[in-house]
């Protein structure tokens, strides 16, 4: 049986630690406060919107929700960026992805200012995890370190495979594997021999976008497997890029879905809005 790496456990953890920060911070008489920014109803992103929601309140940050409607223009929303960007009451701005088509989100991106890029997903932020410096680290990655050393899973000198090489995800990802002394490969769909590759992997980190691709065919015995997908199947089951029940019987460790990564998501992205108050 693998061990089941508990992210709805480890995310309580961290938002129980960031309550205390957050109390101590207003002991003092600072508030932290996050707006988040959805265009549109997708209902997924709802659902995160929410998750995000019901996170701050339970850590006493203060939330702002801006719920624009689908038309919005990039002028409409930048000007609301830029208002935010201003305001010195608002510590972190979030714009959730996707954006309708006919928004430029590259442009949303590097509206954001750079101290208020909670994401981590602006140019400077990416540069600063490239060269070591002092930033916001993309939330996702950031909390699968915080899954793997909340475990005792050793990170060092292991080889780690990273599946995916998008910019909020596989790349950043990459990046913090090698920062905590992994040998790093990164995969992605030109990847000649994936499986093969993969095997090689005593941390395999899928964030590919497909429903249940990773196979046992695709794990060492005993890897420890962490599961980025996320998707909704009919039925409104969910499920990862791993095919669980296929692997699980083979690895060491493993995270579900739902209950792995997701919840790492909201908790990382709640440590950079308290961590924000002292940038
Ligand atoms: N749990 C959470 O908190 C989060 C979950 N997600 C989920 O993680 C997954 C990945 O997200 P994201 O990075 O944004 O997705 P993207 O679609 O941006 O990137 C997918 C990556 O996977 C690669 N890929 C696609 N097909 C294959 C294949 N057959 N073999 C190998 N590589 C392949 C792509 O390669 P190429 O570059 O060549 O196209 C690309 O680099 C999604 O399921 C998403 O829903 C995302 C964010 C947060
Ligand atoms: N600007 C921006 N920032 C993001 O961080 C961002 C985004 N856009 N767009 C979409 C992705 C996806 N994402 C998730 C957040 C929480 C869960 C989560 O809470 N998952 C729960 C289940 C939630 C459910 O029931 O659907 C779990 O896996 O246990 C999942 C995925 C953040 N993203």
């Amino acid at each position: 049986m693998a061990y089941l790496i508990d992210g709805k456990k480890i995310s309580q953890e961290i938002k129980d630690e960031l309550k205390e920060k957050t109390a101590e911070y207003e002991k003092k008489g600072t508030n932290v406060t996050l707006a988040v920014i959805q265009v549109g109803e997708d209902p997924a992103s709802s659902v995160y919107v929410r998750n995000k929601k019901n996170a701050c309140a339970y850590i006493g940050i203060h939330s702002l929700a801006y719920e624009l409607p689908q038309e919005t223009t990039q002028e409409e929303l930048l000007d609301l960026i830029h208002q935010l960007n201003s305001r010195e009451d608002v510590n972190g701005i979030l714009c959730q992805l996707p954006l309708p088509k006919h928004i430029d989100e590259k442009e949303i991106i590097h509206a954001i200012a750079p101290a208020k890029d909670v994401d981590g997903f602006h140019p400077q932020s990416a540069g600063a995890l490239m060269i070591g410096e002092n930033g916001f680290l993309p939330c996702t990655p950031a909390g699968i370190i915080q899954l793997l050393k909340r475990s005792d899973i050793k990170i060092e000198g292991k080889h780690c495979v990273v599946i995916g090489r998008s910019n909020i995800v596989g790349k950043p990802m990459a990046m913090l594997m090698l920062r905590e002394n992994a040998t790093v490969t990164v995969a992605h769909s030109k990847t000649e021999n994936l499986k093969e590759i993969c095997r090689q992997a005593d941390i395999l980190i899928a964030a590919i976008g497909k429903p249940k691709y990773i196979t046992d065919e695709y794990v060492k015995e005993g890897a420890v497997v962490i599961d980025v997908g996320i998707h909704r199947m009919e039925g409104k089951k969910l499920c990862g890029d791993v095919d669980f029940e296929k692997v699980e019987p083979h690895v060491s460790a493993i995270t579900p879905v739902p209950g792995g990564v997701g919840p790492m998501t909201i908790a990382m992205l709640m440590s950079n809005c308290v961590n924000s108050v002292d940038l």
